[in-house]
């Protein structure tokens, strides 16, 4: 997968060559391009920003550099187009469905706004020849997109082939099957009076998976009833879970 990020902090992206991107990189599973957006900008400031019209808070970034930039990124033509992700506090919400989705993608372009966004025309303009999907990372402000495309290519990388070890834990974890996963322990069996469940360690590999399904119902009850809400009863009712 191609991946180019246009930032005015490009440095923001440096720690992606640690760990598992940083394998997923030197592997050449993530081809993965930063750019920064002051490259399009052509006056002695290298300006980036400007008043709003109609008034309000801050500045909004300037359609010519955005413009110039992905007319750069995207090669005239290409089939399929790249798909253009903007995070944004207006923006659909990101899902690890949508982390499946864009995983799926054979060329991905993050655009990380600054200030109190970016002029809508990029987008617009930028629709006429790609999809384009504002995200939001949750209900919460932060000052750009630059930590919300760290936080999507990491949900992103990691479901690309070849880069979890062990592709099983993709199969296991929170929001694959609906429900928040069961609670995890490992060696030793006791530590500061406290025991592993029993059961973990009984070797019976359906109690245990039955245990673990137990766990993940009552956790997802307690903390995300709206992920309950929308589990199917037949869903629910997989009490014989496949061991
Ligand atoms: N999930 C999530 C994603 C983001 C995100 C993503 C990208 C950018 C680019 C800039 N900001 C900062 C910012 C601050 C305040 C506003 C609201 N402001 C009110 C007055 C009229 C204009 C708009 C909008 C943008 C960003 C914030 N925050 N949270």
């Amino acid at each position: 997968m191609r991946v180019d990020v246009i930032s005015i902090f490009p440095d923001y992206f440096a720690p992606l060559d640690l760990s598992l991107i940083g394998k997923a990189r030197a592997s050449g599973v993530l081809d993965l391009g930063v750019h920064d957006l002051r490259t399009w900008t052509h006056d002695v400031h290298r300006t980036v920003d400007d008043t709003p019209y109609g008034g309000g808070p801050g500045m909004v970034m300037r359609p010519e550099p955005w413009g110039e930039a992905l007319d750069a990124l995207v090669p005239p033509g290409a089939t399929p187009p790249p798909r253009l992700l903007v995070p944004s506090p207006v923006g659909v919400p990101f899902t690890q469905a949508l982390a499946y989705e864009f995983a799926a993608e054979p060329h991905l372009i993050f655009a990380c706004g600054r200030y109190e966004g970016i002029d809508q025309r990029v987008l617009a303009h930028a629709e006429t020849r790609m999809p384009v999907t504002e995200v939001s990372l949750g209900d919460y402000v932060l000052f750009g997109g630059e930590v919300a495309v760290i936080v999507m290519l990491e949900a992103i990388t990691r479901l690309l082939p070849g880069v979890l070890g062990n592709a099983d834990s993709l199969d296991e974890e929170s929001h694959a099957h609906g429900l928040l996963e069961a609670p995890v322990y490992t060696k030793p069996p006791t530590w500061r009076e406290q025991d592993v469940p029993e059961i973990l360690r009984s070797g019976d590999h359906g109690r245990i998976a039955r245990w673990r399904r137990d766990e993940a119902l009552r956790r997802t009850a307690a903390r995300r009833p709206d992920m309950l809400a929308r589990l199917s009863t037949e869903q629910l009712d997989k009490r014989d879970v496949a061991t």
